[in-house]
């Protein structure tokens, strides 16, 4: 089994603990998302276990080794943390290929990577003419080389225009189907939530959260029912009647607050009312994560309000 183990893991940087005292698991066959705010640790932890730097105390290991001890560890491990650090006067193929040749991976896997990632067409351009997407997609075209079971990736969507942001959806799923062990971090939240089955919250270097996706959801949410009628006067008064509180939104749909979509259906039956629409709202990844980081946030912008009580 290769998972990705960091156990108690402390990082300073002179009087800055970036991570502190850190322990999770990334388990195969499914995409972990990593989150937290700018500066909270996930880089630092991603570069701690790919032996790029060394932990204050604790470790991280891949596949029960530190990432140090694995041979030709591009054929174990692919991963992608600055899209910026191929050498810019190289071309693409000629990049791929110097790294296949360092870990022996077969020269046909530059060509299979090349298509992957739809750079195929600009393989013999210099990297210094790619755009920021273009970068990204190398660098992931890199992470895949070795056909690795562990899969580390920074921010991939960074860069990538729509379509890039669907294929890199694809691609991540397709990865953890295959069972491989998938750690991506972002930003972006919806994107997020269309990807991971399982996410890892940061907050100032420490665990906030390591939980499935929809346990997390669900953690977050309340229950509230979405509701359109044609007769909106008479569900208000068998709702309020009923002890329900109801808002009417902007867009003439109403919310029950503290309600099951299921009881509010049988309600309506029972009245006569008809309904051109019912759902359960569930918060947004979005929302739960602000929701949980608000107190670790360690760059944010004064609200008018906080400058004038500054
Ligand atoms: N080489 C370094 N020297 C000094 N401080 C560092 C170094 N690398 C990271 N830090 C600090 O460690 C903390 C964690 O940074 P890190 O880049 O790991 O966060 P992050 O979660 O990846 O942030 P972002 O979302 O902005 O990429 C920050 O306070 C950062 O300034």
């Amino acid at each position: 089994m290769t998972s990705i183990d960091i156990s108690n893991l402390t990082k300073e940087y002179g009087t800055t603990r970036a991570v502190d005292r850190l322990t999770f698991t990334v388990e195969p066959g499914r995409v972990t998302g990593f989150l937290g705010p700018n500066g909270a640790g996930k880089s630092t932890t991603m570069r701690l276990a790919l032996g790029l730097d060394r932990p204050t105390s604790g470790s991280a290991t891949i596949g029960g080794r530190p990432y140090a001890t694995i041979e030709e560890p591009l054929r174990h491990v692919g991963a992608l943390l600055d899209a910026q650090a191929a050498h810019g006067s190289r071309t693409a193929r000629n990049h791929l290929s110097a790294l296949a040749v360092s870990n022996r991976i077969p020269a046909r896997r530059v060509d299979e990577v090349l298509e992957e990632t739809g750079l195929a067409s600009v393989a013999g351009r210099r990297i210094k003419t790619f755009s920021l997407g273009m970068r990204q997609r190398l660098g992931i075209a890199a992470a895949l080389l070795g056909d690795p079971q562990v899969v580390l990736l920074d921010e991939p969507s960074n860069g990538l225009d729509p379509e890039g942001i669907i294929w890199i959806r694809e691609l991540l799923r397709r990865l953890a189907r295959d069972g491989r062990t998938v750690l991506v971090s972002s930003h972006l939240m919806n994107e997020t939530a269309s990807f991971a089955d399982h996410i890892v919250v940061l907050g100032r270097g420490r665990l906030l959260a390591d939980t499935p996706m929809q346990d997390f959801l669900d953690a977050h949410s309340h229950a509230r029912v979405r509701v359109r009628t044609t007769d909106p006067a008479r569900l208000r008064a068998v709702l309020v009647r009923k002890g329900y509180e109801v808002a009417q939104s902007d867009d003439g749909r109403w919310t029950v607050d503290g309600a099951q979509a299921a009881e509010i259906g049988a309600l309506a039956a029972t009245e006569g009312i008809p309904i051109m629409e019912l759902a359960d709202e569930q918060a947004s990844l979005e929302q739960a994560y602000l929701t949980l980081t608000a107190d670790d946030t360690e760059f944010t912008a004064a609200s008018p309000t906080t400058a004038q009580e500054a």
